[in-house]
């Protein structure tokens, strides 16, 4: 099984100011959502998983072994990051391209590397746009084409930071198959949201950061049901847990299937 262990993290971009301070954790199997507000240090931390920056303190295991002794090219292939804006990502000039660079990269050879790249597309439904210039599509569909950029690599550690930003249903559809097809494949996923009504409907697990620390975590039900932590955290719980709360319904709630049973029930 793959898995994150993080011990004592802190990271400063300035010494005066830490932005993570002691972070504890340890993920395996299970999706999981990280939400809090802005500046909370979100999008700090997945950098660090990938290696982008270096922690001030601590230590960060993937799988057992500490990113300090991956190298750049292993630990390429280990863990994909999506960046928020596709922007960032994406600088061929053909959506075939863009999503063949990955494995070109980590040393697949041509062949291999398309089939990939085509499997990867189909899965974000954009296979009939393989010669098209990724920006003469729209912002939704780029952001699709930088998730596929990173499926193609088939990295056993999968992390998206907002993906559901700029995404209308269709999109959000496409992303909820995306990431139970990789839970089911037995990968890692790991990802934030500011959408907690995705993040209660579709992560088996939440953590909650809040000023640089995590403030809670734990199975994505039972984090959405305490509004008042949440509250200190500057969230509001998804609009489910919100229905039953006005309700006066006992109990956690964070699918539709959770409210429509529990209404039955009465
Ligand atoms: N390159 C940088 N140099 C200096 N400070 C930075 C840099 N990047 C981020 N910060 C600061 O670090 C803190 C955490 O930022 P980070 O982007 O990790 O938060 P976040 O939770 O991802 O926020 P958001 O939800 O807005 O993306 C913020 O105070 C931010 O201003």
């Amino acid at each position: 099984m793959n898995s994150i262990e993080v011990t004592n993290l802190s990271f400063s971009y300035t010494p005066e100011i830490d932005v993570l301070k002691g972070i504890h954790l340890k993920l395996d199997g299970e999706t999981t959502a990280i939400v809090g507000q802005n500046g909370a240090g979100k999008s700090t931390f997945v950098k660090l998983l990938k290696g982008l920056l270096r922690p001030t303190e601590g230590e960060i295991l993937l799988n057992g072994k500490n990113t300090k002794d991956y190298t750049v090219a292993s630990l390429a292939k280990e863990i994909g990051l999506v960046f928020q804006n596709p922007n960032d990502q994406i600088f061929k000039n053909t959506v075939i391209g863009e999503v063949m660079f990955g494995p070109l990269n980590i040393g697949q050879d041509e062949q291999k590397a398309k089939e990939k790249s085509i499997e990867a597309l189909e899965k974000v439904h954009l296979e009939k746009y393989l010669e098209t210039n990724p920006y003469d599509l729209s912002l939704s569909e780029r952001k699709l084409i930088a998730i596929a950029s990173i499926l193609s690599m088939d990295p056993n550690i999968v992390i998206f930071d907002e993906p559901t930003m700029g995404q209308d249903y269709a999109g959000k559809e496409t992303l909820k198959e995306i990431i139970f097809e990789l839970r089911n494949q037995g990968k890692l996923v790991l990802c934030i949201l500011h959408d907690m009504d995705f993040a209660a409907e579709v992560f088996e697990r939440t953590i909650v950061f809040n000023q640089g620390k995590v403030l809670i975590e734990g199975p994505s039900r039972d984090i959405f049901a305490q509004k008042e932590i949440l509250e200190q955290a500057y969230l509001e719980q998804p609009y489910v847990a919100q229905i039953a709360d006005e309700l006066g319904l006992k109990g956690s709630y964070a699918t539709d299937e959770d409210l429509l049973r529990a209404l039955k029930e009465e």
